[in-house]
C-alpha cells in the first residue's frame, strides 16, 4: 500500500482514521481499511472516514446537489455501513478544521449512504440532524447464557436495543464476543445496544446508560446511531412523543433530542487528535 495521509479523530471515544480523497482517486480496499484500523500494526480505529466530493463518488449518486461532501464510512473489518452518527460529527470537525466547509447556523449538509445529514458546530459539540429512527420489531440478543428481549430500530443502519433485566449491571456483560441475534430479521448483521436506566438529570427528560457491540467493529466506546436508537426506544417506552435523552456510554455522553415530528438530533463531542502519513508497505 502507498503511504496515506491521515488524521485521527474521535467522538466520545468512537475513533476513526480520516483519509482525505477529495477527487475520489483512492481505491480504498477492505484490506487497506483493516490495516489502517489495526490497533497494533496500524493507526487504530473503529472505522475509516474517507472524505470525498459527493460528485466524485458513485456511491453518493443523487446527493451532489444537496451536499458537497460524502462521508464514505467503513467499519474496521473492512465492511461498508450505511451510516455512522459519530462519524458524521468527526467528519464535520475535519471539514471545518481543514477549511473544506464553513460552519453555518443552518448546518453543513453531509452525504452518507443513508442520505444527507446536516451538522451544526456548537463549540466542542457537534449536533447532527439525523434520519428519523424507525422502531419496527421485537427480537432478542444473547450473550453467553443470557438472553435479552430487544427492539429492532432502523437508523439508516440496523440496531437492536435491549434492556438489561433483574438489576444486572452493564459492566457484567462480556462483549468480547458478538451477541447472538436473529439472522432472519437482520440478514446484513446488526449493532446491538444494552441499556440500563440512570439517575435523573435536570437537563434531560430521560437519562440512560448503554454499551454497544457494533457490527463490523466489535465493542466500541460509543455509537451515535446506537444512541439514536436507544433514545427512540427510551422515549417510546416512557410514553413521550418528544424529549431529550442523555445517554452515557463508556467514552462519554451523547444527547438525543426529538423536538418536532420528523426532527431528531444527535449531539456530542468531536475531536481531531493527530495527523500523519503511513509508511508505504
Ligand atoms: N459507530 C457508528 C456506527 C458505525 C456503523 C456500524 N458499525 C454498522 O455497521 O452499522 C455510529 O456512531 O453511529
Amino acid at each position: 500500500m502507498d503511504g496515506v495521509n491521515f488524521t485521527k479523530g474521535h467522538g466520545a471515544g468512537n475513533d476513526f482514521v480520516i483519509v482525505e480523497d477529495v477527487d475520489g482517486a483512492l481505491d480504498l480496499t477492505p484490506a487497506q481499511v483493516v490495516a489502517l484500523c489495526h490497533r497494533r500494526f496500524g493507526i487504530g480505529g473503529d472505522g475509516v472516514l474517507r472524505v470525498v466530493r459527493t460528485a466524485k463518488d458513485p456511491a453518493a449518486a443523487g446527493q451532489a446537489a444537496e451536499a458537497e461532501w460524502f462521508m464514505d464510512y467503513r467499519n474496521s473489518d473492512g465492511s461498508i455501513a450505511e451510516m455512522c452518527g459519530n462519524g458524521v460529527r468527526v467528519f464535520t470537525r475535519y471539514l471545518v478544521t481543514h477549511e473544506l466547509a464553513e460552519p453555518s447556523p443552518t448546518g453543513i449538509p453531509i452525504a452518507t449512504r443513508a442520505g444527507v445529514m446536516v451538522a451544526i458546530v456548537e463549540g466542542d459539540q457537534i449536533r447532527v440532524h439525523m434520519k428519523s429512527p424507525r422502531v419496527y420489531a421485537a427480537s432478542t440478543a444473547t450473550t453467553g447464557p443470557l438472553t435479552f428481549p430487544g427492539v429492532a430500530v432502523d437508523c439508516g443502519n440496523p440496531h437492536l436495543v435491549c434492556g438489561l433485566h433483574d438489576g444486572l449491571p452493564l459492566d457484567s456483560l462480556d462483549l468480547h464476543v458478538g451477541p447472538g441475534f436473529d439472522r432472519a430479521l437482520f440478514p446484513a448483521g446488526v449493532n446491538v445496544e444494552f441499556v440500563v436506566g440512570a439517575e435523573p438529570l435536570p437537563e434531560a427528560d430521560l437519562h440512560v446508560a448503554m454499551r454497544v457491540f457494533e457490527r463490523g467493529s466489535g465493542e466500541t466506546l460509543a455509537c451515535g446511531t446506537g444512541a439514536l436508537a436507544v433514545g427512540a426506544v427510551a422515549l417510546r417506552d416512557a410514553g413521550l412523543a418528544m424529549g431529550v435523552v442523555a445517554i452515557d456510554l463508556p467514552g462519554g455522553r451523547l444527547t438525543v433530542t426529538h423536538d418536532a415530528e420528523d426532527r431528531w438530533w444527535l449531539a456530542g463531542p468531536a475531536v481531531l487528535v493527530a495527523s500523519g502519513e503511513t509508511t508505504p508497505a
